[in-house]
C-alpha cells in the first residue's frame, strides 16, 4: 500500500496518544489498517491486544477483510478486535456476566421492541400519543448516554414531564433487569458503568488493550468518550474529521476533539490534508461550502487530481421530473462513456425521497441497489422468526413469549393470557414457567391447558435443539409452526408469498453462514448471531462489490464510501438543510452532511432540486437550498438557470409568490 510522508509518520508514531485530523478522502482507512499491520509486524504488539473501533459494522467488516488478506500467509492467527462501540461493549458484557448479575442467555431489545415495551407500560397514561412515547424512548436513551441511572434521573428531573419519564425509566429498567434483557444503549452504558465502578474489572480490561484505534472519532458521544477513558490506553490513535460529524442527534460531540488535548497534554496531532478521491473542482467546491462552518482545528485539503468538469445543478418542475432527469442523465452518461451502473450513486437526505426514484428507475429498467433502513431484517416474515429465536434463547422473557404465543394462532385469547399473567405475577415466575404448573386447570379450560402444554413441550425441544444442532433450528421452527402455510394464507397474493419464501431461505442461509463463519465473520454461536442481527438490523445481505446497479442511499449511509459519479437530490430549503435543523438552528450539521455527500464523488457531481414537492399528499413550492449559493458559482453549470432564478426570486415575497403560483398553475394545465 503506497503511503505519503504524513501517513508514514502517523503509522510509525506508536508510543503515546495520537490524534489524526483527516480530511475527506485523505486515506483514513488506509492509515488505520497500515498502522495495525505495523503494530503487529514491527512493534510486535499481540494482535489480540489491539482494539480498533469503527462507527459502522460495514467498515469494521471491510477492515477485517483487508487484514485477513494481508496476513493470509501468516502462521499465527491474527485476532485483532475490530468492532463498533456497541459490539465492543457487548464483548465486555459477555465476559463480565458475573459482575453484572446477568445470565448468559440475555436478550437484546431492538429499537422497535423497546417502543413496544414502553407502550405497554404507558398506554393507560399516554393513550395513543405516539409523540410522547417517542420522547420517552429518546429521553431514556439520552439518560443512558449521559451515564444517568433511573435514581439519578428522578433526582435530576425538574419538570413534571421529566419526572413522569424518570418514573417510566425506572419501571422499564426494572423490567429489563427482571427478564435478563438489555437494550441497545445498555451495550455502552453497562460496560462504562462497570469499568467506572469496579476497579478489578477496569484493570482487567486495561490489561487487555495495549493499543487502541478509533476511526470516525468526531462521532463519539460523551459515554463513548468515557468508555475510552476508562480503558486508559497509554498508546492510541484516534482518527477524525470535525467536518464529517453528522450524528449530533445521537449525541455525537465533535467537542471531544478538544477534551482530548486537556485529558492528554502530550497528545501528538497530525493532519492529513491530501485528498486522493475527488477532482480539483469538487474539492474546491466542498472546501468553500464547509468554510462557512466554525472550525475547532484548521485544515486545508488539497488534491493533485485533475480539475475536472463543472458541477451540474439540475432544476426540475417537481420531484417526479427530478427523478426522471436523474434517470435520463445516468442513462445517457452510461451509454456515452460505457460505464457501469454501479459507478453512480444518488444520495438524498431522507429515505422518503427514494420512493419516486425507485419507481422511475423500475419504469426505465435501470438496475439499482437501495440501502435504506427498512432492510431485510425488518421484513415481517423475518421478524417473526427472530422473535422465536429470541424466545427459545431466553424462554423466561415474557415479552417474547407474548410475541410468539399466537403467531401463528394457537387460540390462546386475551382472557387466557390475563389469567396466566396474574398467576405469573402472584408466584413471581415467568409466563413460560407458569405453563408448566400442574394446577393450571383450576383457572383454564382443559383445551387451553392442552394447547399451552403442547406449546411449551415444543419450546423445550427447540431449546435443546438450538444447543446441540443450531443449524437445524430455523428449519425446525418453520416446519413445526407450519409457517409457510400460514404465510400463504396471510399473504395478499402469490407474488408476496413467493417473496416471503425467498426471504426466509435467505435468512436460513444467513444464519447457517454465520454459524459456520466466513471471511467476513468469525464463527458465532446462535446467541451471538441473534445479538449481532439485533444490533445491526440494517445488515446487508448483499456485498457491495457484488452489486451491479446504481446506488440509492441517504447521505448518512454514504459516509465512508466513494463513487465516480454522484447525484445529490432534493437540494431545497426544508430538505437539505432539513426543516428540523433549520428550526433548531443547527445548519452547520446539515452543511457537514452536504459536505460528506459532495466528497463522496470522484469525477463528477450533479446537484438537483425541484420547484414543487408533494409531501403527505400536499404539494408545496420549494426554494432551492442556501448551500447552492455557498458554492463557487464559477464552477457550477445551472441547467434551466433562467427559470430557476426567476422562481426563487419570486418566492421571496408573498405577492410575487401568488403570481408565481398562478404561473405554475398555467404551466401545469
Ligand atoms: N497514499 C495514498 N496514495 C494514493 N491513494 C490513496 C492514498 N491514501 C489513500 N488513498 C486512496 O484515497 C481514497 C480515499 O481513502 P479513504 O477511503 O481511506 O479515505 P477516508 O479518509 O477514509 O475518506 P472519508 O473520510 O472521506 O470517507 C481511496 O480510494 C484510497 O485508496
Amino acid at each position: 500500500m503506497y503511503l505519503n510522508i504524513t501517513q508514514k509518520k502517523i503509522i510509525k508514531y506508536s508510543h503515546g496518544p495520537c490524534l489524526v485530523l483527516a480530511g475527506a478522502g485523505s486515506g483514513k482507512t488506509r492509515v488505520v489498517i497500515s498502522k495495525i499491520i505495523y503494530l503487529i509486524n514491527v512493534c510486535k504488539v499481540k494482535s489480540e491486544n489491539i482494539v480498533a473501533i469503527t462507527f459502522t459494522n460495514k467498515s469494521a467488516q471491510e477492515m477485517q477483510l483487508q487484514l485477513i488478506k494481508h496476513f493470509k500467509n501468516c502462521n499465527n492467527k491474527i485476532k485483532v478486535n475490530i468492532s463498533t462501540f456497541h459490539s465492543f461493549g457487548l464483548r465486555i458484557i459477555k465476559s463480565e456476566l458475573f459482575h453484572l448479575n446477568l445470565k448468559a442467555n440475555f436478550s437484546l431489545l431492538n429499537q422497535e421492541d423497546k417502543l413496544f415495551l414502553l407502550k405497554t407500560f404507558t398506554k393507560s397514561v399516554f393513550k395513543k400519543n405516539n409523540d410522547l412515547l417517542l420522547k420517552l424512548s429518546s429521553k431514556i436513551s439520552y439518560w443512558k448516554n449521559k451515564l444517568i441511572d433511573p435514581l439519578n434521573a428522578k433526582l435530576k428531573s425538574i419538570t413534571n414531564l421529566d419526572k413522569t419519564f424518570a418514573m417510566y425509566y425506572d419501571l422499564y429498567q426494572f423490567h429489563l433487569n427482571n427478564f435478563n434483557k438489555l437494550d441497545l444503549d445498555d451495550l455502552i452504558f453497562i460496560p462504562t458503568l462497570l469499568l467506572k465502578n469496579n476497579a478489578s474489572a477496569r484493570l482487567r480490561w486495561q490489561k487487555k488493550v495495549d493499543y487502541l484505534l478509533v476511526d470516525e472519532y468526531q462521532d463519539t458521544n460523551v459515554i463513548q468518550y468515557n468508555l475510552i477513558k476508562m480503558l486508559n490506553p497509554k498508546n492510541f490513535t484516534l482518527v477524525g474529521d470535525d467536518d464529517q460529524s453528522i450524528y449530533s442527534w445521537r449525541g455525537a460531540e465533535p467537542k471531544n476533539l478538544l477534551f482530548l488535548k486537556i485529558d492528554y497534554p502530550h497528545l501528538k496531532i497530525f493532519k492529513l490534508e491530501q485528498n486522493y478521491r475527488s477532482s480539483g473542482r469538487i474539492l474546491k467546491a466542498s472546501n468553500k461550502l464547509i468554510a462557512n462552518n466554525l472550525h475547532i482545528y484548521k485544515k486545508s485539503l488539497i488534491t493533485q487530481l485533475k480539475y475536472g468538469s463543472k458541477i451540474k445543478i439540475l432544476q426540475n418542475i417537481n420531484e417526479e421530473y427530478e427523478a426522471k432527469n436523474i434517470a435520463k442523465e445516468i442513462v445517457s452518461h452510461y451509454k456515452k462513456f460505457n460505464t457501469q451502473f454501479s459507478d453512480y450513486a444518488v444520495l438524498y437526505r431522507s429515505n422518503q425521497q427514494s420512493k419516486i426514484l425507485e419507481s422511475i428507475f423500475i419504469k426505465n429498467h435501470i438496475p439499482y441497489n437501495i440501502n435504506n433502513r427498512t432492510q431485510f431484517l425488518k421484513f415481517f416474515e423475518i421478524k417473526i422468526l427472530m422473535n422465536y429465536l429470541k424466545f427459545i434463547l431466553n424462554p423466561n422473557d415474557n415479552f417474547y413469549f407474548l410475541k410468539v404465543i399466537n403467531v401463528p394462532g394457537r387460540k390462546i385469547g386475551i382472557s387466557t393470557i390475563k389469567k396466566l399473567k396474574s398467576w405469573a405475577i402472584k408466584n413471581n415466575i415467568s409466563l413460560y414457567k407458569t405453563c408448566y404448573n400442574d394446577n393450571l386447570e383450576k383457572i383454564l379450560s382443559k383445551n387451553k391447558v392442552k394447547s399451552l402444554k403442547k406449546f411449551i413441550k415444543w419450546i423445550k425441544e427447540s431449546i435443546v435443539l438450538s444447543d446441540v444442532q443450531p443449524m437445524q433450528i430455523i428449519s425446525h421452527i418453520i416446519k413445526n409452526i407450519n409457517y409457510k402455510n400460514w404465510l400463504k394464507e396471510s399473504s395478499k397474493d402469490l407474488v408476496e408469498f413467493k417473496k416471503n419464501v425467498k426471504n426466509i431461505s435467505i435468512f436460513v442461509n444467513l444464519i447457517n453462514e454465520l454459524l459456520i463463519g466466513n471471511s467476513q465473520h468469525p464463527q458465532m454461536t446462535l446467541s451471538e448471531i441473534v445479538s449481532y442481527l439485533t444490533l445491526y438490523e440494517d445488515v446487508n445481505v448483499n456485498r457491495r462489490s457484488h452489486l451491479k446497479g446504481v446506488f440509492l442511499m441517504t447521505l448518512h449511509a454514504s459516509k465512508g464510501l466513494e463513487f465516480p459519479f454522484v447525484f445529490i437530490a432534493g437540494l431545497e430549503e426544508g430538505i437539505l438543510p432539513h426543516y428540523s435543523s433549520i428550526s433548531q438552528n443547527n445548519i452547520e450539521e446539515e452543511r457537514r452532511l452536504m459536505y460528506v455527500g459532495m466528497t463522496r464523488a470522484k469525477k463528477e457531481l450533479t446537484l438537483t432540486f425541484a420547484n414543487k414537492r408533494s409531501n403527505y399528499g400536499l404539494t408545496t413550492l420549494s426554494k432551492y437550498s442556501r448551500f447552492l449559493l455557498e458554492l463557487p458559482q464559477e464552477d457550477l453549470v445551472w441547467i434551466n438557470q433562467k427559470n430557476n432564478f426567476n422562481s426563487n426570486i419570486l418566492l421571496n415575497n408573498s405577492i410575487n409568490r401568488i403570481k408565481f403560483l398562478k404561473k405554475m398553475l398555467k404551466l401545469s394545465k
